[in-house]
């Protein structure tokens, strides 16, 4: 389906003023965008697939999750904070016991090395919330404690300290408890740099979903840093390790920049999916 019908489509369901959320104004002018370039911004790895050879497509499962526009933009009207519809920070906790109760959902929270971007990350997600404050900072070990978000009246969204260099000491009190206990807690975003790819350190985040059996996803940061090969190269090595060496990762990664949000329109699609949102 060609995405100026959804243009017209979505544009329609605006003027109907359907529903709590309708398509945010900035996507309305992504959907504007030249195809080219359109792909590249929403679907980061539909583009990187073009450069694949036809037999090694397989490989890539890029199909898995592959909404319409016009469900994309429904989903950053999710992301769009209203006077009805608010987005903001809840509180921060270091222990599991002052974490936010559990009538509200959780839904989703991010994990990661200590400066993977994780942060930055959450940022991105909440362009279309501006009062919302994410700290973010270059020196890795930033993020000291838990720190939950609310959207709407929806779902919670939980930016986690980094773990490796410089990670808080008391992490794994703290983030392991977390993980293992949180009842309310849906799916982890497992956060990998694109640039270097699976470290050691990223080790212990996928033997600790693996081994509490939760359901995971793999999001490749900071791709605008990347060359289109290595971002290439980096992908198929991830999947496969994913397709190979994994039980509870969901097999289509997600690759995103929070520079130039390539690939946010599509996550914050998924969460939505996930959490029950996408109506
Ligand atoms: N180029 C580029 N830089 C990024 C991107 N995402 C994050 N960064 C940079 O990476 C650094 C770390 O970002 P944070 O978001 O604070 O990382 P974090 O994972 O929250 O780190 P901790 O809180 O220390 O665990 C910052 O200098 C960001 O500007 C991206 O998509 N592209
Ligand atoms: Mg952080």
């Amino acid at each position: 389906r060609g995405w100026a019908e959804a243009v017209s489509e979505v544009t329609a369901a605006r003027e109907r003023g359907s529903g709590a959320y309708s398509m945010s104004q900035p996507f309305a002018e992504v959907l504007r965008l030249p195809q080219r370039q359109l792909t590249k911004l929403v679907f980061p790895l539909q583009e990187l697939e073009r450069h694949l050879a036809p037999d090694t497509r397989p490989s890539l499962r890029l199909r898995l999750f592959e909404p319409s526009l016009e469900a994309i933009a429904r989903a950053d009207g999710l992301f769009t904070s209203t006077a009805w519809h608010r987005i903001e920070y809840v509180s921060s906790a270091v222990r599991l016991d002052h974490a936010p109760g559990l009538l509200r959902p959780e839904k989703v929270c991010f994990i990661g090395r200590s400066n993977v971007g994780k942060s930055s990350l959450l940022k991105a997600l909440f362009s279309l919330a501006p009062e919302v404050e994410v700290r973010i900072s270059k020196t890795p070990g930033h993020t000291k404690k838990m720190n939950f978000f609310k959207v709407g009246k929806y779902f919670t969204m939980v930016d986690m300290p980094g773990y490796g260099y410089r990670a808080p000491e008391d992490f794994v009190d703290m983030v392991e408890t977390y993980l293992k206990e949180r009842r309310n807690l849906t799916r982890t975003f497992l956060l990998v740099d694109s640039v270097v790819g699976i470290q050691k350190t990223d080790s212990i985040a996928i033997e600790m979903c693996e081994e509490f059996a939760l359901p995971y996803v793999m999001v490749l940061t900071k791709i605008d840093k990347c060359s289109k090969g290595h971002l290439l190269k980096q992908v198929l090595q991830i999947q496969k390790f994913v397709d190979t060496q994994t039980q509870g990762c969901f097999p289509q990664l997600f690759p995103v920049s929070a520079v130039t949000y390539s690939g946010i329109h599509l996550l914050k699609c998924f969460i939505a999916n996930i959490t029950g949102n996408l109506r």
